[in-house]
């Protein structure tokens, strides 16, 4: 029986408040105390009305108990973050929204330099009452954080979500994207070990063949012919070949990079702007690109059915282009069809994970291409010194189609400088989500604080880079080779001058504490090798045929732009490919 006052109270508060007599508990209550239920015969009625007003009772004790332990937990997680921030040297919050108003896109590396000078290695930033910062610069700290905070800040997986759907790569929580990046770290790193290279002649020849169509113009914009390459390889890496010669793919490219534009600034909303036309705007584009990705896939499949088990020569279709229709076998070799064969996860959906490899492949790929080639064109004994290596490759080849690449080391240290100066992003984030963080040197990270690595200052002031850490220096990456070089034993030429350069080894950047463009530990980035190994491809294709140059007029303009601490991105500039007399 329900006790009787908790009854009394409950009717005459049934009486007074007019609304209570829409809900489920007024109306049994009223029925219970009207004169109606002392009539006979209603003995099964009243009963269902107790349980009802039982279990209704049940329910909302749970519920409280259930709100109460969540505030509980909200408040012992925010004591746990207030002290376990007051621990961190740092400046104090100056007032209730702690430094948040101080801070901009722009200038959050200055300010983060200029604590480190002050305050140390760990430095605490108070964002706002519920927000902690937690900056790191000694490279060993860093190393250690990184491979121990597994999880990533909610926004990195809520650009990727709104953008293209969930999926199970570019999540914050570490448990639910590992199976899907072992494997597809597994797939790209396959490719290394495959005759044909990550990147394939034909990808080689499409590039080129764009290349020579935008410089009937004069000249290329170095950030238009990037993109392009960066989506092209992507594009044939995740799509197969035959993307290249789909109908829609200039049309697919336009949007990516669209969207890619504006994706962060949509997810930094903490509630979606649905009152915004320019969000829906935003979301028309997403949603085309779903379709059209959709659209590809599907055709691929069909023109591979046909291929494969009616035994049918495949028709040219108008709307698709013709390597796409009479492509033999298009669905094995992709990464599209490994993901859709292997959905771990439910609720994701089918080809959000492909648009955001997609995705942040093209951004990250894109600005180092332009970055190297913004190097190489202002750098012409450089360019020199990597077309020897490219000669001396050339005579090793057995195939006029395959390069040696491992004899490019100055190339390849060319990627790794240009990479390690101007890093894809100026913060490496991470956080622990769930428990505190217990560094080796005795500070303890509390659970939830956002902890950040300002890449270029560790990059920049690292012991490990010397004086000239701000200056472009690829040498930094070779040492000579005892013995000599491969090349230099197989060509028998040890005293020339091209066998002296090649007899220097690549070191293994790994060896440097601080070289951090492509992240390090649980959550580094998986396509670290093959971007490298397809860029070396790339730029041997295109200076063993082209110099690189600046436009007249613009070598003035190649001055990255100097905030106080950091170097900023190289701007876009015209470059120009003269054709070499081989
Ligand atoms: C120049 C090109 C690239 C750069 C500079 C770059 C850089 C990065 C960085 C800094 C991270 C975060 C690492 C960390 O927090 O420790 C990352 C993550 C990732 N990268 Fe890349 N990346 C590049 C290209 C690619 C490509 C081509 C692919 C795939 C085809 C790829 C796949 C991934 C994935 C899947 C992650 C997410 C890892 C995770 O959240 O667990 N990246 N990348």
């Amino acid at each position: 029986m329900i006790d009787r006052s908790i009854m009394d109270s409950c009717a005459s508060w049934s009486s007074s408040s007019p609304s209570s007599s829409e809900t489920l508990l007024g109306l049994l209550l009223r029925s219970k105390l009207s004169p109606r239920s002392c009539g006979s015969g209603e003995y099964a009625h009243e009963l269902l009305r107790e349980c009802a007003a039982r279990e209704l009772n049940a329910f909302l004790w749970i519920s409280l108990i259930a709100v109460t332990a969540y505030l509980v937990g909200k408040v012992v997680r925010l004591a746990r973050l207030w002290i376990g921030g007051s621990r961190i040297p740092g400046p104090p919050s100056s007032s209730f929204y702690g430094h948040c108003k101080l801070i901009s896109r722009g200038n959050l590396v200055d300010v983060l330099s200029i604590l480190h000078e002050k305050y140390g290695a760990v430095v605490k930033l108070w964002l706002g009452p519920t927000q902690l910062l937690v900056s790191m610069k000694d490279e060993g700290l860093v190393k250690e954080m990184l491979s121990k905070a597994e999880d990533k800040l909610p926004i990195v997986g809520r650009t990727f979500q709104l953008a293209f759907g969930r999926s199970s790569l570019f999540m914050p929580c570490f448990d639910k994207v590992q199976k899907r990046r072992e494997l597809l770290e597994a797939e790209l790193n396959k490719r290394l070990h495959e005759k044909a290279g990550v990147v394939s002649t034909k990808v080689v020849d499409s590039i080129m063949e764009k290349m020579r169509l935008l410089m009937a113009k004069g000249s290329v914009d170095s950030n238009v012919l990037s993109q392009h390459m960066a989506f092209t390889v992507l594009g044939a890496t995740v799509f197969g070949e035959a993307f290249l010669g789909w109908s829609e793919v200039t049309a697919y490219e336009e949007l990516l990079m669209s969207i890619s534009k504006d994706a962060y600034f949509w997810a930094s909303y903490n509630v979606t702007p649905f009152w915004r036309r320019e969000f829906w705007r935003y979301q028309g584009m997403c949603t085309k690109l779903k379709y059209l990705t959709q659209k590809f896939v599907q055709l691929c499949e069909k023109n591979y059915e046909r291929c494969c088990h009616l035994d049918e020569k495949p028709k040219i279709d108008p709307t698709v282009g013709s390597s796409l229709a009479w492509s033999p076998a298009l669905m094995p070799d992709n990464l599209v069809s490994k993901e859709l064969n292997s959905q771990f996860n439910p609720s994701e959906e089918p080809f959000a994970n492909i648009m955001g490899v997609m995705f942040h492949g093209c951004l990250t790929t894109a600005s180092l291409i332009g970055d190297i080639f913004l190097r190489l064109a202002s750098n012409q004994e450089l360019q020199d010194q990597i077309y020897s290596e490219i000669v001396t490759a050339r005579r090793l080849s057995q195939k006029e189609d395959y390069l040696h690449l491992d004899e490019m080391v100055l190339l390849f240290a060319t990627i790794y400088e240009s990479a390690r100066l101007l890093p894809a992003s100026p913060l490496l984030q991470r956080c622990s989500l769930n428990a505190d963080l217990h560094l080796k040197s005795g500070t303890t990270i509390p659970a939830g604080a956002v902890i950040v690595v300002p890449v270029q200052l560790v990059q920049m002031e690292g012991l490990s880079w010397k004086s000239d850490s701000s200056e472009f220096n690829p040498h930094r990456f070779l040492s000579r080779a005892e013995k000599g070089s491969l090349s230099a034993q197989l060509s028998g030429a040890a005293e020339d001058g091209v066998s002296k350069k090649s007899s220097n080894v690549l070191d293994d950047r790994r060896n440097h504490a601080a070289y951090l463009p492509f992240g390090y530990g649980t959550r580094a980035c998986v396509g670290q090798k093959f971007v490298i190994h397809g860029l070396a491809t790339l730029f041997a294709s295109m200076l063993e045929h082209y110099k690189v140059r600046l436009k007249q007029g613009c070598e003035g303009d190649l001055k990255p732009a100097h905030s106080k601490r950091a170097l900023e991105r190289l701007p876009s500039l015209e470059i120009v490919f003269v054709k070499r007399n081989i």
